[in-house]
């Protein structure tokens, strides 16, 4: 389990002290998929880098399995360090080093002994599909193949906690998902706990159990995926969501509304069990489809649609407590 309690980082600089880190306190289980999401500038990274300690906060400590990494000599933090792995955007391989040498390099670094080492970098490969990689270049692979090297190099002393710093931002998506597939298997099969921070929300809707959305320095909402994006309540975090799930409809377009225009939310499996469809017939009114989507989040359904109801005000009202009777979230959007 990771525990931040209260960390903040002030950094000193020659026009002043600038707030990169205001006394966030998160929990992070075990095996969890944890993502953090804010803009250029919202502390992110310089959260991150107090995790590990690479910069040690102003204020707060951080717990990991119970040790508390502020409290710890330099000795004491190279050892704890080793059960943390990080990745980084542009991967940070040594280039004059060979696959198998980058990351042999950080086996021998933790005093692997040396017949181990062989075995072990030939397990890692395994592990991130690049077996036939062991002697070729950094330069000679592409970005995708380069992160995987970043990810075995990163687990090959066996962290508890795998910190991932944007690291598909410089891939394509098709690269990016075959990352974050291979980021989700690895965290299935040992158990990792993963932490990662991004500004694209299609990396922490893929993967991540639960989500923190970060501004100036401090935490402004936090939750599981599912729940912020199904119910977001910060303007910040609704703003993110909306990258995913948009709702924008031509000014034009809704001055010709004339019904009632409702926004139905459906969460779970009632998304597949034709609320809308049933409505209708059931109140005889007209459903006129101006926006929908289905998302699947974690492999659950997040149905979201916009639509015109036309008919008698009565059976309108009617037909929309019957959506919610079944278990729909309803906001009427505009009365007419
Ligand atoms: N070494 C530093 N010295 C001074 N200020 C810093 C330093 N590192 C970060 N900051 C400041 O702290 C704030 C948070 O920066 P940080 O890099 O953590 O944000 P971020 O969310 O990771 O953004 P980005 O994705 O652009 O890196 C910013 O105002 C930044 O200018």
């Amino acid at each position: 389990m990771l525990n931040i309690k209260n960390v903040s980082k002030i950094y000193k600089t020659k026009s002043g002290t600038v707030t990169g880190v205001d006394k966030v306190s998160l929990t992070i289980e075990k095996g969890e998929i944890f993502g953090i999401v804010g803009y250029s500038g919202a502390g992110k990274s310089s959260l991150l880098r107090c995790i590990n300690m690479l910069e040690r906060p102003t204020s707060g400590q951080v717990f990991i399995e119970g040790i508390d990494l502020t409290t710890l000599n330099a000795k004491e933090l190279r050892q704890a360090r080793l059960k943390i792995g990080m990745i980084f955007q542009h991967f940070h391989l040594i280039s004059q080093k060979t696959v198998g040498e980058n990351i042999a390099f950080a086996l021998k670094a933790a005093q692997t002994p040396k017949n181990e080492i062989k075995p072990r970098v030939k397990e890692l490969l395994d592990m991130v599909g690049l077996a036939d990689k062991l002697n070729v270049y950094p330069s000679q692979l592409s970005g995708g193949q380069k992160q995987r090297v970043g990810i075995a190099r990163a687990l090959a002393n066996n962290p508890s906690v795998l910190l991932c710093d944007e690291a598909t931002s410089a891939l394509d998506p098709t690269t990016t998902l075959s990352i974050l597939h291979l980021l989700k298997k690895i965290n299935r099969e040992l158990g990792l706990t993963i932490v990662l921070i991004t500004h694209e929300m299609d990396v922490v809707k893929e993967i991540c159990d639960r989500m923190a959305v970060m501004q100036d320095g401090r935490v402004v909402e936090e939750g599981t995926v599912y729940e912020l994006f199904s119910n977001p309540q910060e303007p910040l975090t609704k703003e993110f969501i909306s990258s995913i799930v948009s709702f924008t409809i031509p000014e034009a377009i809704l001055n010709e509304v004339s019904g009632q225009l409702v926004k139905v939310l459906f969460k779970g499996k009632i998304a597949g069990e034709g609320i809308i469809s049933d409505t209708i017939e059931r109140y005889q009114v007209k459903g006129n489809f101006l926006h929908g989507t289905i998302e699947y989040i974690q492999e659950q359904p997040l149905g979201i649609f916009l639509m015109e109801l036309t008919g008698e005000t009565e059976r309108i009202q009617m037909a929309i407590d019957y959506m919610e009777k079944r278990g729909a979230q309803v906001e009427v959007i505009k009365h007419v």
